[in-house]
């Protein structure tokens, strides 16, 4: 998480930006690097979706030239939602850092421990989704269990267990449910959250802040896509953002 915490100290800002990339090649390769070039300044960290890279001819090609033009010092989480067995985990967490380059992935713990250990390693990011921000996916999320509490809060417990064990593993939290923020806030109270939602699905900033950040201000990161990558000015978009975030925090981090 070092790198993480220093990034949003030396930022200042909690914002993650999403890279969703959708056009033509040639649209695409420009977008991508006024997105990135613009909202730098403002990045706590990147956050590129693989769909988007890997829906295209020579995708993962983009990735890496994206993953390297991030400033070094800013960490880039790989959201590719992976989910096998070890093994199988294991060669996916070998494509996300070393050949991509990336600091961080996001899991999908729907499989168990071994879907996730294989992607902690020393100074990575592991995000496991708990509960996330689309509704469809609560008539599986909020399944209450016969020991009590829903699926997503065992996915939380688990990846608290798991962080206490390995370290460097935090939650995917949706913003638009700050409810569930803050539940997810109880069971993990020193967790890093990260937490899309803002912006194109309507989640709510300030309540998400007030139901997720933790004492001292921090732990979580705020991603938006669409909302940065449709702006006309994504470096006046991203910096209202966080303009938002240093209003709505009750202190600075
Ligand atoms: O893991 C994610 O990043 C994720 C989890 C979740 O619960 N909801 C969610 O929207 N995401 C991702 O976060 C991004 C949200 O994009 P926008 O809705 O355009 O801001 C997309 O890349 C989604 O795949």
């Amino acid at each position: 998480m070092q790198k993480l915490l220093n990034r949003v100290q030396a930022a200042n800002s909690l914002l993650c930006v999403g890279l969703d990339p959708v056009g033509d090649d040639a649209q695409v390769a420009r977008r991508l690097g006024e997105v990135v070039d613009q909202t730098s300044e403002y990045a706590a960290a990147f956050k590129p979706n693989l769909a988007f890279f890997l829906s295209r001819e020579n995708g993962v090609q983009l990735l890496r030239e994206t993953v390297q033009r991030v400033p070094e010092g800013i960490p880039v989480i790989l959201d590719g939602k992976f989910g096998d067995i070890a093994n199988t985990a294991d060669h996916y967490a070998r494509f996300a850092y070393d050949i991509i380059g990336a600091d961080g992935v996001t899991v999908n713990p729907y499989m168990g421990d071994d879907a996730i250990v294989p992607f902690a390693r020393p100074g990575k990011l592991v995000f496991a989704l708990a509960k996330t921000s689309n509704k469809p996916a609560h008539s599986l999320q909020d399944v209450a269990l016969t020991r009590g509490g829903s699926l997503s809060d065992c996915a939380a417990t688990i990846a608290r267990k798991l962080d206490e064990a390995h370290g460097g593993i935090g939650l995917v939290v949706g913003a638009t449910n700050a409810e569930a923020v803050a539940r997810m806030r109880a069971l993990c109270p020193e967790q890093w959250f990260l937490v899309p939602g803002v912006g194109a699905q309507g989640g709510d900033l300030a309540a998400t802040l007030r139901a997720g950040l933790r004492p001292d201000g921090s732990g979580l990161l705020i991603n938006t896509s669409r909302a940065l990558w449709q702006a006309e000015d994504a470096a006046a978009a991203a910096r209202e953002l966080v303009e938002q975030m240093h209003q709505l925090r009750p202190m600075a981090v």
